[in-house]
């Protein structure tokens, strides 16, 4: 099934994730203009440069009062405060998404402030990524062959979630539906719990007293370990606080795994390590080799 063209696309915070799919979409001939929104002037005018966007606006009201569909890319703790002030002025078919990591959240903040308009409301979010942020790393193919999870609500109508769908496979994706608690749980698992290890593991590094000497001597696993831990501070405070349960679990559940290995380490048992290194090295060979395939 084809798509049509979405005239006007708003995209709220152009960073990596909306600039993306603002070249993205753009690319495929999907969506006329783009009008971006961001809070950083300096931000804006990159993106204008790069032409990652057509036009630039700070008054997210006025931006999308002419919108035929939103793209809310801001870390998610901003976005109660962005549907507040778009609610009174998004005309009635404008389709409202967002890409947050997040999905518990955002559906309740879409049926807080957004009550009138959920049929046209599509939460989503891209698979895609890195530590990079702002409009200057956002790139055309971000999202080739990479998934988009969309969580609608039993409110959206089929057409909002078909068109939704339908721009993210246009920019190169795979697109699956799940419920926002299933989301939280599997991405608390897989994205988030991962790179609150590596802020972790790179802080308690930073504050050894010969922390000089070790950065001097780290090589690359420990850059793949750590790679993530570059990432945005404000986009992963945001994702902890919203996902606090389910990551609170993963922490529980890693320390248990830890306390396990300390356990077999401090008893000198060799062959339980060995076990517990190669259960998990088939594991991520599985995985790796699916990844691969998939990509
Ligand atoms: N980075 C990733 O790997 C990744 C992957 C998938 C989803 N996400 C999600 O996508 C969203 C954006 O992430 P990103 O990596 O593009 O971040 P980013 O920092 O590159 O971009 C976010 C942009 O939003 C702007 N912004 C912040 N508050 C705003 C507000 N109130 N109004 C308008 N603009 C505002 C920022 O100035 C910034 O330009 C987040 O919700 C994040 O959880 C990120
Ligand atoms: O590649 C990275 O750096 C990412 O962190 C991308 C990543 C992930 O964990 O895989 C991060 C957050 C998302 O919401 C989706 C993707």
């Amino acid at each position: 099934m084809s798509v049509q063209r979405v005239e006007t696309v708003v995209i709220v915070g152009v960073g990596l994730i909306g600039g993306s799919f603002a070249l993205a979409a753009k690319r495929a001939g999907r969506v006329g203009r783009v009008i971006g929104v961001g809070r950083s002037e300096k931000n804006l005018r990159r993106a204008l440069e790069l032409g990652v966007i057509d036009e630039a606006s700070q008054d997210v009201a006025a931006a999308c009062s002419a919108a035929d569909l939103v793209l809310v890319a801001t870390p998610v703790g901003q976005m109660a405060r962005v549907f507040d002030a778009i609610a009174p002025v998004l005309p009635a078919h404008a389709i409202v998404t967002d890409a947050g990591s997040t999905k518990g959240d955002v559906v309740a903040l879409m049926r807080a402030h957004l009550p009138s308009h959920l049929a046209r409301c599509v939460p989503a979010h891209p698979i895609a990524g890195s530590d990079l942020s702002g409009a200057a790393a956002a790139q055309y193919g971000l999202y080739e062959n990479r998934k988009v999870v969309i969580t609608p609500l039993v409110e959206t109508a089929p057409d909002a979630a078909e068109l939704v769908a339908e721009l993210w496979r246009a920019c190169g994706a795979n697109v699956h539906q799940m419920g926002p608690d299933e989301h939280d749980a599997v991405f608390a698992t897989v994205s988030h719990l991962p790179h609150l290890l590596a802020f972790a593991y790179v802080g308690m590094v930073a504050d050894k007293p010969d922390a000089v000497r070790c950065f001097d001597f780290a090589a690359t696993g420990f850059r793949d370990f750590t790679r993530i831990a570059g990432s945005h501070p404000e986009m992963w405070r945001d994702i902890s606080l919203a996902n606090r349960d389910a990551l609170l679990a993963e922490l529980a559940r890693y320390r248990a795994n830890l306390d396990a290995l300390t356990r077999l380490v401090e008893a000198g048992a060799a062959d339980e390590l060995n076990d517990f290194f190669e259960h998990a090295r088939e594991a991520r060979v599985a995985w790796h080799q699916r990844f691969l395939r998939n990509s």
